[in-house]
């Protein structure tokens, strides 16, 4: 029998939402509390719902939630996938991958160029072409000692917010400031209040409850934090910091470091190229202890994908695409990019650049470049200078990141 077709992909009814819930928590080994299996249900109930059927039996799910993605020069309909679960019995014969086939035709049907995830591991997903398109670094103060700096700090007053007033008074300022760097996406209330807010954390280690500072008013940047108290081990885990000068920035991270009762200032997934690499004056006080690749992402239309960002020099290149799961984004394309806009079309000539579709998704928003990967050996170059002219019409100014999990 051929175990690979025993299943039928279809969308899971709300009324199974729970099913698909038991098959989350049985696949990624949790029991979470009421409260958290709740926001789930919720926000299932919003999303699209892949289902994986061996007759009626829920075998595989995942969740097709769709959302703006910042990218250079805009934005873009993204599709993301999240609670992505096979069932022990039925693993490696096909059910993941029969529901990404189902997630890109979700994509295409709906105009959404882009697929996004979080990879629980890293080597599940290339295979499907996504590739790493935004990445950070972990940044460790130690705040036994006071923060130096190699400037000087905003000196408005700092107020601490009430969460529940933090959608209404902080979420107009992180929209504003979003799509500064590509790769972040939209945050509703409920995302704010379900992710960012909740009173306890699931990976919370004992710390307190969200705290939420702002600098100035109008406000000019605010961080997100939780804190654990204790001589000599407390900690400020930083969630999130926005700011819009440096000198904001500064005071937010002095603020940070100053918390009486903590010695340790722990923040993940900062961009890397955060400010306060350059501007802190001890980087022995300041150390960046690790750092991974965030979002991966799926070029699933390369067309829309190409013509809907923004180019920062003109480049005249043609692309041979591999990609072996949408032939219609497979073989040679002609990328005309100019600042004023970019067409991406089949074409006949001899390639530039030989590209797997999972490279060019890591190119496509700066995370990577052409040349680093043609180093690497990931991508041919025919035309000499080919990368070099890519990547200074790929260039941004800002790294691509993402805060937001989902
Ligand atoms: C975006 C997210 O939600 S990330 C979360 C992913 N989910 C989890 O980690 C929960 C626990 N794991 C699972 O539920 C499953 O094992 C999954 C989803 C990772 C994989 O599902 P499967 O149905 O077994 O995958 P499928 O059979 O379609 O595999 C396709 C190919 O990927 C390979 N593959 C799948 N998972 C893995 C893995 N974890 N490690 C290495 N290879 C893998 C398979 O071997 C197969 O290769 P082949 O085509 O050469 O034979």
């Amino acid at each position: 029998m051929d175990h690979r077709s025993a299943f039928e992909v279809r969308e899971v009814p709300e009324s199974q939402i729970d099913r698909a819930l038991d098959l989350a928590y049985l696949a990624f080994h949790e029991k979470p509390p009421d409260d958290r299996r709740k926001q789930h249900h919720e926000q299932l109930r919003e999303s699209g719902r892949i289902g994986a059927y061996d007759g009626d039996s829920l075998v595989g799910f995942a969740e097709a939630l769709p959302f703006d993605l910042s990218v250079p020069g805009g934005e873009l309909p993204c599709m993301g996938l999240s609670f992505v679960a096979v069932a022990p019995t039925h693993r490696r014969r096909g059910v993941l991958s029969g529901m990404i086939a189902d997630l890109h035709r979700r994509c295409a049907a709906e105009g959404r160029p882009i697929a996004a995830l979080w990879a629980s591991e890293d080597i599940i997903y290339g295979r499907f072409g996504f590739g790493a398109a935004t990445d950070g670094v972990n940044v460790e103060i130690d705040s036994r000692t006071p923060l130096r700096l190699r400037i000087d700090a905003d000196d408005r007053p700092l107020r601490l917010v009430d969460p529940a007033d933090v959608p209404a008074l902080i979420g107009p300022y992180y929209e504003a400031t979003r799509t500064a760097r590509a790769g972040r996406f939209e945050r509703t209330e409920t995302r704010w209040r379900n992710e960012w807010l909740a009173a306890t954390d699931e990976d919370d280690g004992g710390l307190g409850p969200p705290r939420v500072v702002a600098l100035g008013d109008p406000i000019a940047g605010y961080a997100v934090y939780r804190t654990k108290g204790g001589d000599p081990h407390g900690l400020v885990r930083l969630d999130e910091l926005e700011a819009d000068t440096p000198a904001a920035a500064a005071a937010l991270w002095r603020y940070l470091a100053s918390i009486d009762l903590t010695a340790t200032v722990r923040a993940w997934g900062r961009p890397s190229d955060d400010p306060l690499l350059l501007f802190a004056a001890d980087r022995d006080q300041v150390r960046v202890v690790g750092g991974a690749p965030l979002l991966r992402v799926r070029l699933v239309d390369v067309r829309a994908a190409m013509e809907g960002r923004s180019w920062a020099a003109a480049a005249d290149l043609v692309l041979d695409v591999r990609d072996g799961l949408r032939p219609e984004n497979a073989g040679r394309h002609r990328l005309t990019a100019t600042p004023e806009g970019c067409t991406y079309r089949p074409a006949d000539g001899p390639a530039d650049l030989t590209v797997d579709v999972r490279d060019l998704a890591s190119c496509h928003m700066g995370c990577v470049t052409a040349g680093a990967l043609v180093r690497a050996g990931l991508i041919g170059e025919h035309t000499p200078g080919a990368a070099a002219a890519l990547d200074a019409a790929l260039r941004t100014d800002l790294r691509p990141h993402t805060v937001e999990t989902f």
